[in-house]
């Protein structure tokens, strides 16, 4: 997907937002759009939704399938939220077995028969989240996605929009929070003085290294095993590398599934790269 030479702004009377910015956006890229209050970011993931219109310039090559959670979710709406994502799975084409899925994942079954404009800000940003969700998309803007979540749904987005990155997607994410910070091969672009700039980002191929040695067999260099009370830890050190400032070592870890999230916040709390695997079969 490419942006060339855009230029926005809201009015004819009004300041440009953008000129003659560019940005180019490959499968499976998650990119965070930085850049001080009020340049531009969420004008930026409204012209990638396609909600707004360049003034000038193109947008090519989006992706038929666009999810967009606004930084604030329209909860005005005469709908309880069921009714509401039920509406919106219809509109998008979307499977309606979908709908429990993502709102048990996102920590909201109990809201379902809620009227939407009863709901605290949290649980209608959920809303906001889940509806972008639904569709399986093949673009996926979100616009501050932690603002206001709870802890738990907060650990877990990362691990969905790494999935949905993993199956081709892009994601393109504002984020003041910094949960994405950590997120490997993360892009990051600044919008700052009407225009688009690349920052350096995440490198990725650290953590793929090393996934990819342990799925060869490379021999542990510090091959540990622990059993505490059903928690297992195998780790292995491939980085391979005399500096160990720079060493990655993936751990994988078989938990009961009422101790993952626990486990996971708590090593994400650390400043740990956390993937939650969902298998269950041992
Ligand atoms: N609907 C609108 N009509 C006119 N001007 C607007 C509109 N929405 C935003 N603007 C202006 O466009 C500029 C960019 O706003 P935008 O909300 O995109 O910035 P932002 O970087 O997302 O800000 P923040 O970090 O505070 O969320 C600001 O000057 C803002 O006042």
């Amino acid at each position: 997907m490419r942006m060339t030479n855009l230029s926005f702004r809201y009015g004819r009377r009004d300041p440009w937002v953008l000129s003659d910015a560019g940005l180019a956006l490959r499968p499976g890229d998650v990119t965070e759009i930085l850049g001080p209050n009020g340049t531009g970011k969420s004008t930026l993931l409204r012209l990638l939704a396609g909600l707004l219109r360049p003034v000038e310039g193109t947008i090519e090559d989006r992706p038929g399938v666009v999810g967009y959670a606004p930084e604030r979710f329209p909860a005005a709406q005469p709908f309880t939220v069921a009714a509401y994502l039920r509406h919106m799975a219809a509109i998008r084409g979307a499977d309606p077995r979908r709908i429990g899925e993502w709102t048990e994942r996102l920590g909201m079954d109990h809201l379902m028969s809620h009227q939407l404009p009863d709901l605290s800000k949290g649980s209608a940003h959920k809303v906001g989240l889940a509806q972008a969700l639904l569709c399986e998309p093949g673009l996926l803007i979100l616009d501050e996605p932690f603002a206001g979540l709870d802890a738990a749904t907060r650990a877990e987005l990362p691990t969905i929009i790494g999935e949905v990155a993993a199956s081709g997607g892009i994601v393109v994410a504002s984020d003041h929070q910094g949960e994405l910070r950590a997120l490997p091969g993360l892009r990051r672009h600044e919008v700052r003085d009407r225009t688009i700039r690349e920052l350096p980002g995440n490198s990725a191929h650290d953590i793929a290294d090393v996934t990819a040695a342990i799925a060869h067999g490379v021999p542990a260099r510090n091959g540990t095993t622990q059993d505490d009370a059903g928690l297992r830890i195998t780790a292995q050190d491939a980085a391979g590398s005399a500096d160990d400032s720079q060493a990655v070592t993936v751990l994988e870890v078989a938990v009961s599934t009422s101790r993952a999230q626990e486990l996971a916040d708590r090593l994400r709390a650390e400043g740990h790269v956390v993937r939650i695997a969902r298998e269950t079969a041992e």
